[in-house]
């Protein structure tokens, strides 16, 4: 199942399953990409933000250097930060430097927002009060627009989204050159987000499911109807949430830098009608309850769309 592919609207070719690689550090994070490509995966998940690109470019290096795979087999995805998104070329140069790379498969648009280019920090500027440095007069039309223009420089194969609402792509579709390749979001059985989810199918965006155990300490990993199918397969809680993604053709990013874990990570399973009904159904339960549970949401104090946050 790890070799899966779905289609983008490029005509390339994406993984179904990817290594996430946010809060993974220095030397485990090299290693958890030479872990992950051993063990299957062909798509690695970073950002300039996560200040890993380096140590997630050492891996790909070391992989390659091994003769685990060739570069035209991995499909590298990296994002546009928040400080640079009204200057896409610099964002992207940094980011292939980091990496060691002549170019990604695709490059996002992190979060939908300028933060100060000239403020205190490169990458969490603040004003004095402590809240972040915005410029609330930048559109997210302008960032795609910056970011169309990276397309026949070639050291990108694909540009997309990350964190965009469906109210947001509804703004920015009339205005695309280029209809976004992904939406990268949070994504799981209490995170369904089905209008997305819905909305980008229909507009041949392609979903990455971030945060599929819902991040750090893997909360969902316990939901009681995730539990039940897992016991009825005889796999892992960890398993289902990530075979979840394969029926709802999606992408999905699990972060670990233990190898045995991303080891584990790379066999999803096949779930049936049953399986999905149960699960689809708790969902469907808690946004009708007003119970579903973001796991990501940075203090960034803007209103980007989402139904269960604005
Ligand atoms: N575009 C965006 O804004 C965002 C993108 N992402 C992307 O999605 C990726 C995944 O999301 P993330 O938030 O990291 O969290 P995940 O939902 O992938 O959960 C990661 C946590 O689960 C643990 N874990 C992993 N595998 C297992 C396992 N088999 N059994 C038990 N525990 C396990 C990890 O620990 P350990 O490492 O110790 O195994 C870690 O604590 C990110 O790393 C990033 O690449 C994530 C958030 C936002
Ligand atoms: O990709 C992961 C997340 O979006 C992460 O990049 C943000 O949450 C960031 O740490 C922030 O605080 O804004």
């Amino acid at each position: 199942m790890a070799t899966k592919t779905f289609k983008l609207n490029t005509g390339a070719d994406i993984p179904a399953l990817g290594l996430g690689t946010w809060q993974g550090e220095s030397t485990l994070v090299k290693d958890a990409v030479v872990a992950a490509l051993k063990a299957g995966y062909r798509l690695i998940d970073t950002a300039y933000c996560y200040g890993n690109e380096e140590h997630v470019g050492a891996g790909l290096k070391e992989a390659f250097d091994q003769g685990i795979v060739k570069r035209e087999d991995v499909f590298v995805v990296t994002k546009l930060w928040a400080t640079y998104t009204s200057r896409a070329e610099v964002g992207l140069e940094k980011s292939l430097k980091n990496l060691g790379l002549e170019y990604v498969d695709l490059f996002l648009v992190h979060w939908p927002l300028l933060m100060n280019p000239e403020g205190n920090d490169d990458r969490f500027p603040k004003l004095p009060n402590g809240e972040r440095d915005i410029l609330r007069d930048y559109s997210h039309i302008q960032i795609w627009k910056n970011m169309e223009k990276l397309v026949e420089g070639g050291k990108t194969k694909a540009i997309g989204v990350s964190n965009y609402s469906k109210r947001y792509l509804e703004e920015l579709l009339p205005h695309a050159t280029i209809v976004p390749a992904v939406n990268q979001i949070e994504n799981h059985p209490q995170l369904p987000q089905q209008e997305i989810v819905d909305f980008c199918k229909e507009k041949g965006i392609h979903i990455m499911a971030y945060s599929p155990f819902g991040s750090t300490g893997s909360p969902v990993t316990s939901a009681e109807p995730v539990v039940k199918v897992a016991e009825k397969h005889g796999v892992k809680p960890t398993t289902v949430l990530l075979s979840y993604h394969l029926y709802r053709g999606s992408t999905v990013l699990p972060k670990s830098t233990n190898p045995d874990r991303i080891e584990a990570n790379a066999k999803l399973i096949e779930l049936d009608a049953e399986d999905q009904k149960l699960l689809n159904d708790y969902s469907e339960g808690l946004v009708k309850g007003g119970k579903v549970q973001r796991y990501v949401y940075p203090p960034f104090g803007v209103d980007f769309g989402f139904p269960d946050k604005s």
